[in-house]
């Protein structure tokens, strides 16, 4: 698989609404290897999270092809895309997606249990993310930053193979998110963990390997000296 986690060529992904056919990706490719953090940037509604749900199977695409970890997607059964967002597929979304009926302690516990690991290494993770202390307490319990920040401990916990992030640092004041971004790569560079960023925060764009924006339906190459 020589480290290509992601290889798509062509995608097209459009939506049916009422009367009209809103072609949203078309001849989108892209190519993503362990260790490397790609940042998307695009404008509201230029389809970001379309593409972050076509990568974790949350969405097909209309045509074109998309192979992960090797396999090609038409192959791929909803059994196979779960088993992957279960063992290997780690989603952050802006909310965070913690499960709201369990402390924090618990719900790392859950991610580690349904990826089938004994126990997890997050611990030295949640000190340095700074909510070591708030794992007894339930996700409606904490601040917006501190909620994404224990989503971000969730998501290396399963220990995934691809994270696919949408505004990591969003909830974050700017403090913070200088203190998490760092950590963020480590664990991705560590664990040779490849990363697809959403952001819309410039410094975080800036660290990671490349840029690419998303328009017209399309990822580009960022020119790296247009200001971001
Ligand atoms: N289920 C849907 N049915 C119809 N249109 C949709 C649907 N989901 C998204 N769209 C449209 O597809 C386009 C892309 O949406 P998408 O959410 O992928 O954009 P985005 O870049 O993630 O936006 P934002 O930055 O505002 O979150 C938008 O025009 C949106 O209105």
């Amino acid at each position: 698989m020589d480290g290509v986690l992601i290889k798509a060529r062509d995608l097209n992904r459009s939506y049916r609404a009422a009367r009209e056919q809103i072609s949203v990706l078309h001849g989108l490719s892209l190519e993503l290897r362990s260790g490397e953090a790609v940042a998307v940037i695009g404008p509201s509604g230029s389809g970001k999270s379309t593409l972050l749900n076509l990568l974790n199977g949350l969405l097909r695409p209309d045509s074109g092809q998309l192979q992960v970890f090797g396999r090609d997607q038409s192959e791929l059964t909803d059994a196979d895309w779960a088993e992957l967002r279960r063992t290997r597929i780690a989603t952050l979304f802006q909310d965070g997606n913690l499960i709201p009926t369990l402390t924090v302690a618990r719900n790392i516990a859950f991610r580690t249990g349904l990826a089938g690991l004994q126990a997890h290494e997050g611990d030295a993770l949640l000190e340095q993310l700074d909510i070591a202390d708030t794992t007894h307490r339930y996700p409606d319990q904490l601040s917006g930053g501190q909620r994404q920040r224990a989503a971000l401990a969730c998501a290396f916990a399963m220990q995934p193979r691809l994270i696919l992030a949408d505004e990591p640092t969003g909830s974050l004041d700017q403090a913070t998110a200088k203190r998490v971004s760092p950590l963020f790569f480590d664990a991705i560079r560590e664990r040779n963990v490849g990363a697809l960023i959403v952001t819309h925060n410039p410094e975080l764009a800036r660290s990671c390997d490349r840029i690419l924006e998303l328009r017209e339906g399309a990822l580009h190459p960022w020119d790296s000296a247009a200001s971001l």
